[in-house]
C-alpha cells in the first residue's frame, strides 16, 4: 500500500526528471481504486484509503507517447452525443465519404478492459458503473492510436465528455479541434436504440445506461455549451434516420473540406517567392489586388 509519502515522492521526482516532457497531473477519483503510471513504465494500482488522498498523480514522459512531427498539419473533430445518439454510425460514414480515421473513446477503452491488469480492471468497473474514465489515460490512448495510423484527419468519438477531459486533451494534444460535431437527439430515442442495440456490450443494460444518461446532462452538456461559445459546434438533428442525419453532416464536412483547400491554397501562394516579390512590387504602386 503506498503512502502520501509516495505520491510526494514521484512529485519530486517527477520535477527532478526534464521538467517540460513531463506531464504532472492529480485528478479527481471516480473509483476506488488509486492508480499511477511511473516514466519507466511501471504501472501500480492500489485501493483508495483513508491514508491515500482523493488525488491521483500520473507521470508521463512525451517519449512513452510520442509526439507528431512539428509544423504538420493535423486535422480534429470532435464527436459528441448522448449514449445512443448515433455518433458511432455516423462517424462510418464520415469515415467513409471523407477519408477521416475514427477513433472511438469508448472503443479504446473497451480493448483496454481486456487486459488482465489492475489498469484494465479498474476501466472495466467505470465502465460497467457507467462512469468516466480518469481523462489522462484516455486522452493518452487517443494520441497513441493517432500516433500509429499514420493519418492526419481525425474523428473523435465520445469525447471530450467532461471539462476535465477537454483540459486534458488541450495540456497533451493542444491541437484545436477543426468543430465539434454534436448529435442532439432524446433520451427516449437513445434509451431505445441502445436497448436495441444487442452488440454484446456490458453497459447497454437498463441500469447503466441510466447513469449514462446523469453523466451526459451533467457531465457533457456543459461541455456542448463551452464549444458553441466558442462557434465550433454543429449541431445535428439526431432524431431523423441515419441517412437523413448524414445529409446534414456531409454539408458539414464538405464546408470543412472547402475552408481547408481555401487555407492551403492561400499558404501555397504566399510560400511562393515570386508571388511575394510581385505582391510586394505591386503594393508600392498600390495596386496590392494585382496579384490576387
Ligand atoms: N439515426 C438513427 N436512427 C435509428 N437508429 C440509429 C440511428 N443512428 C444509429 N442508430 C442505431 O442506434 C444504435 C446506437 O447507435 P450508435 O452505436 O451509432 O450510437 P453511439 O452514439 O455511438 O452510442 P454509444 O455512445 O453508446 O457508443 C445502433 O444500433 C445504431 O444502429
Ligand atoms: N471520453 C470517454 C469516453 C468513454 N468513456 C467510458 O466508456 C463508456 C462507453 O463509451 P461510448 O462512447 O462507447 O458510449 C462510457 O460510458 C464511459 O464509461 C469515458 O470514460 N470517457
Amino acid at each position: 500500500m503506498r503512502s502520501r509519502y509516495h505520491h510526494s515522492s514521484l512529485l519530486a521526482a517527477a520535477l527532478s526528471h526534464n521538467i517540460k516532457h513531463t506531464f504532472i497531473h492529480y485528478l479527481c477519483l471516480q473509483s476506488d481504486l488509486i492508480y499511477t503510471n511511473s516514466h519507466n513504465g511501471e504501472k501500480n494500482s492500489h485501493r483508495r484509503t483513508e491514508n491515500i488522498p482523493n488525488l491521483l498523480i500520473v507521470n508521463w514522459t512525451q517519449n512513452e507517447v510520442g509526439s507528431f512531427p512539428p509544423g504538420k498539419k493535423i486535422t480534429i473533430v470532435f464527436v459528441i452525443g448522448g449514449p445512443g445518439s448515433g455518433k458511432g454510425t455516423q462517424c462510418s460514414m464520415i469515415v467513409k465519404h471523407f477519408g477521416f480515421t475514427h477513433l472511438s473513446a469508448g472503443d479504446l477503452l473497451r480493448e483496454e478492459a481486456k487486459s488482465d491488469t489492475e489498469q484494465g480492471m479498474m476501466v472495466k468497473n467505470l465502465m460497467h458503473e457507467g462512469k468516466l474514465v480518469p481523462s489522462e489515460l484516455i486522452v493518452k490512448l487517443l494520441l497513441k492510436a493517432m500516433l500509429q495510423s499514420g493519418n492526419d484527419k481525425f474523428l473523435v468519438d465520445g469525447f471530450p465528455r467532461n471539462e476535465e477531459n477537454r483540459q486534458a486533451y488541450d495540456k497533451i494534444i493542444g491541437i484545436e479541434p477543426e468543430l465539434v460535431l454534436f448529435i442532439d437527439c432524446s433520451k427516449e430515442e437513445m434509451e431505445r436504440r441502445i436497448l436495441n442495440r444487442n452488440q454484446g456490450r456490458d453497459d447497454d443494460n437498463i441500469d447503466t445506461v441510466r447513469r449514462r444518461f446523469e453523466v451526459f446532462q451533467e457531465s457533457t452538456l456543459p461541455v456542448v455549451q463551452h464549444y458553441e461559445k466558442t462557434g465550433k459546434l454543429r449541431r445535428v438533428d439526431g432524431a431523423k434516420s441515419a441517412d437523413a442525419v448524414f445529409e446534414d453532416v456531409k454539408a458539414i464536412f464538405v464546408q470543412l473540406n472547402t475552408q481547408a483547400n481555401q487555407v492551403s491554397s492561400v499558404s501555397r501562394a504566399q510560400s511562393n517567392p515570386f508571388k511575394r516579390f510581385l505582391d510586394l512590387f505591386c503594393g508600392c504602386f498600390g495596386t496590392q489586388e494585382a496579384t490576387n
